[in-house]
């Protein structure tokens, strides 16, 4: 089941605690992306999880959860995506919180349905570097460097650049791209439109789009033929 983010090369990421309408919503899913990704850093819940998971159920395309605390835990999605975050020196983004979650949950994990995910966090005003201490006062060196970690020390599935709320540097995200070998690169950070996702796609294997679905959904729906 893990396999089936290899080919993905774009994906909407869709948050429980914000408001979408239903056009709005069909208009994301039908729109070609290879994924749903549902997860957020802050206000997201079971109940709102569950309802973003029924609706986007309606359609035929796979809904990943990204579990970023210990009440979104909704059974029902198609791979469950575990960020660990590499830059930062508080354990509890790294392992801590995981293992409390195992401790929890242990007895029901679909253990081949999750994907775990090393998390480098670079924009430093954003609401996920703020939570997790996130360290972002990183060159492309450091940054590569994480990603090797993530890659090649911890063989995790995805190397998840996170840039969220603004547009990274691009230089940065492709010295990342070409130090890791057997990892996914995840991009995601201010993609708004065609020209983004493009410069976006060109040094990295999957972009990830979120805010502008709530801010200008015509451009965010372009950045899909921009890439596929
Ligand atoms: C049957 C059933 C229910 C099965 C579920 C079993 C299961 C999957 C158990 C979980 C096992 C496990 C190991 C869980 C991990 C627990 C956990 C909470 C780990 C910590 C994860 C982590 C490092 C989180 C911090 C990073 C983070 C918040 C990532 C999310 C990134 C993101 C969405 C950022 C953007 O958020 P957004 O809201 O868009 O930002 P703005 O509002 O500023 O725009
Ligand atoms: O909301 P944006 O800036 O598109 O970022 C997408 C994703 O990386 C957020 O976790
Ligand atoms: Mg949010």
């Amino acid at each position: 089941m893990k396999q089936m983010i290899k080919p993905w090369r774009h994906v909407f990421k869709l948050d429980p605690d914000r408001e979408i309408d239903d056009q709005a919503l069909e208009a994301v899913c039908m729109s070609g992306t290879d994924a749903i990704m549902i997860g957020g850093s802050s206000g997201v819940t079971f109940d709102n999880t569950v309802d973003l998971l029924s609706r986007v159920r309606r359609y035929e395309l796979p809904c990943v959860l990204e579990v970023s605390n210990l009440e979104m835990l909704v059974p029902g999605f198609d791979l469950y995506m575990i960020p660990m975050v590499m830059n930062t020196a508080d354990s509890a983004w790294i392992t801590g919180q995981h293992k409390q979650a195992i401790e929890e949950y242990g007895y029901m994990i679909p253990w081949d349905l999750l994907v775990p995910e090393g998390y480098i966090i670079l924009n430093p005003d954003s609401a996920v570097a703020r939570l997790t201490g996130a360290q972002t006062d990183l060159d492309a060196d450091g940054a590569a460097a994480y990603a090797q970690v993530a890659d090649k020390l911890m063989s995790l599935p995805i190397v998840y650049v996170e840039y969220s709320g603004s547009f990274g540097d691009m230089e940065t995200v492709r010295k990342i791209h070409q130090s890791v070998h057997g990892a996914k690169v995840f991009y995601g950070g201010g993609i708004h439109d065609p020209e983004t996702a493009k410069a976006a796609a060109a040094v990295s294997d999957t972009i990830v789009v979120g805010n502008a679905v709530y801010e200008d959904l015509a451009q965010a729906l372009l950045t899909v033929k921009a890439v596929k």
